[in-house]
């Protein structure tokens, strides 16, 4: 892969205009069919050196032309290979139909296949041009293949696997491994698609990284190159004012612990000075529970205000076990034009209610941050979430725009969006992290990069990627707790 290239995400459309814009540019694209293709089959023969037969499965267009190269290449190193066609390959066109006719193997119908112990196949019946639910023949060959538990090596991405969304039309391989070109797909991030990809390798077929960058758009993967200029170098001997001073607002005495939880990963995080506001009734129990983090009480909208004069505290969390309601609301729209997590609870409150919210956001300058998981994204935007035919990318980017604040949709394939457009898919996040309290941490390592002073944006893909990588130290059988103790330092 080319390094340039690493973090860039390409969405179909985008590689078909990469595509077009590299044969303009005089590039043979046989010579990148070939390039791909080879690229292919030297992946099968690393991976299975055992195969007792490699079964390339083509499609009627690219997909399935880089499938008779990869056939090819295979057969000419001394493999056994059977092809298998979807559809007449008499009718393929253009550079696959070249593929076809230099491959010397004899090619049998899709569903002739009858999988066999030792068998690999070589999906290329579909890649980055599928663009509805896969025919019923391809749907069957996919079953057969699972009952016989073949492994599967994906051309581009696995067939089913929508390049754009990551939904699976109708059905789709799980390969083992996907061999992609030049750079990521949104499919190859975004879940289900991501699972079924097994491990992903990105070739560079040779399409000039510049053609790809030009006609990329304003989508990455969550990596420190997102960020990493806005993450500030935690000099030990800073001023402890200079690290900001994070406010985070605790529940009633029954429902503490969540955002104690935020505020002591916030200081783990790198907040400089971390106070808990606590309403007068839970006092006792937070008081029986801090140490570092301190604890100032805050009961209604007349203690905040006074509060808020004191600039010096410059970034909030509100909503982890803070409770729904009034309170909630008013309390956030007191905080939105200063740097506010709004997170759980805080933006249940408001779901029927959420106007003013937005309108505080637009007209604030402010560095508001919204996080929601499936179920609070759909509550809060159930027009967004209602459009079955948007990638989750593509829904967190129209919220973040119709809220103006950073989008934080949650789950195995988070999804960071900022009005702009501009938005990050992250993929360090092991299962482990769907823990109680997980999203609790994640809220206060937000609050503590926006402490200090990072715009919305990039402390939020920051947090994520952090809260990712302190659930890949914790390991199995974690805890909020110890996911605390992982934070890792700021790359
Ligand atoms: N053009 C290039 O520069 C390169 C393209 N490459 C390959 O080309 C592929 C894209 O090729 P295509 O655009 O031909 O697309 P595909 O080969 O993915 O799909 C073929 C055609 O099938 C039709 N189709 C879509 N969904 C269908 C469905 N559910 N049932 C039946 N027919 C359906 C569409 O008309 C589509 O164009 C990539 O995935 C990649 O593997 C590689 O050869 C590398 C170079
Ligand atoms: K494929």
């Amino acid at each position: 892969m080319l390094e340039v290239l690493r973090d860039v995400l390409v969405t179909p459309t985008e590689m078909t205009a990469i595509d077009n814009a590299a044969a303009a540019s005089g590039i043979d694209s046989f010579a990148l069919m070939r390039s791909a293709g080879t690229a292919v089959s030297a992946a099968a023969l690393r991976l299975f050196p055992e195969a007792l037969r490699f079964v390339v499965l083509c499609g009627p267009g690219n997909n399935g032309g880089d499938g008779y190269v990869a056939a090819s290449a295979l057969a000419d190193g001394g493999a056994a290979v059977a092809v298998f066609a979807l559809g007449n390959p008499e009718a393929l066109k253009g550079d696959a139909a070249r593929a076809k006719s230099a491959c010397p193997l004899t090619v049998q119908p899709l569903e002739a296949y009858e999988p066999k112990l030792g068998d690999v196949v070589i999906d290329a019946l579909f890649g980055a041009g599928l663009t509805r639910d896969l025919p019923a023949e391809a749907q069957r060959t996919i079953a057969r293949a699972s009952e016989g538990h073949v492994p599967v090596i994906a051309v581009d991405l696995p067939s089913g696997v929508d390049g754009r969304t990551g939904e699976i039309r109708g059905a789709s391989f799980a390969a083992v491994h996907t061999v992609t070109f030049m750079a990521r797909k949104p499919g190859h991030l975004l879940m289900p698609g991501r699972v079924r990809c097994g491990t992903l390798e990105v070739f560079d077929i040779g399409i000039p990284a510049r053609l790809v960058s030009e006609r990329a758009g304003d989508l990455r993967l969550n990596t420190p190159a997102a960020w990493g200029s806005h993450a500030s170098a935690l000099d030990p001997a800073t001023h402890k004012y200079r690290r900001g001073h994070l406010g985070v607002f605790s529940g009633g005495p029954r429902s503490t612990g969540a955002a104690r939880l935020s505020a002591t990963a916030g200081l783990a995080a790198g907040a400089g000075l971390v106070t808990l506001a606590s309403p007068t009734e839970a006092l006792a129990a937070n008081a029986s529970h801090l140490t570092a983090v301190m604890l100032r009480e805050i009961h209604g909208t007349e203690d905040l205000a006074a509060w808020l004069k004191d600039k010096r505290v410059n970034a909030f969390v509100l909503g982890p076990g803070f409770g729904v309601g009034k309170k909630a609301r008013d309390f956030a729209l007191m905080l939105c034009d200063r740097a506010l997590v709004l997170d759980a609870d805080g933006m249940t409150s408001f779901e029927k209610d959420r106007t003013e919210l937005f309108e505080r956001a637009a007209s604030s300058g402010g560095r508001l941050v919204m996080t929601p998981h499936e179920g609070e994204f759909a509550r809060l935007f159930p027009e967004i979430a209602a459009e079955a035919a948007l990638s989750k990318i593509e829904k967190a980017q129209a919220a973040a725009r119709l809220s103006h604040a950073v989008v934080v949709y949650k789950g195995p394939d988070t999804v960071v969006a900022a009005p702009s457009g501009h938005a990050v898919v992250n993929d360090n996040a092991p299962p482990s992290l769907a823990t109680a309290g997980s999203g609790d941490v994640l809220a206060g390592i937000m609050g503590a990069h926006l402490a200090q002073g990072m715009p919305a944006f990039e402390a939020a893909a920051a947090a994520v990627w952090r809260h990712g990588e302190a659930g890949r130290r914790a390991g199995r059988g974690m805890t909020a707790e110890t996911l605390v103790e992982c934070i890792p330092p700021l790359p």
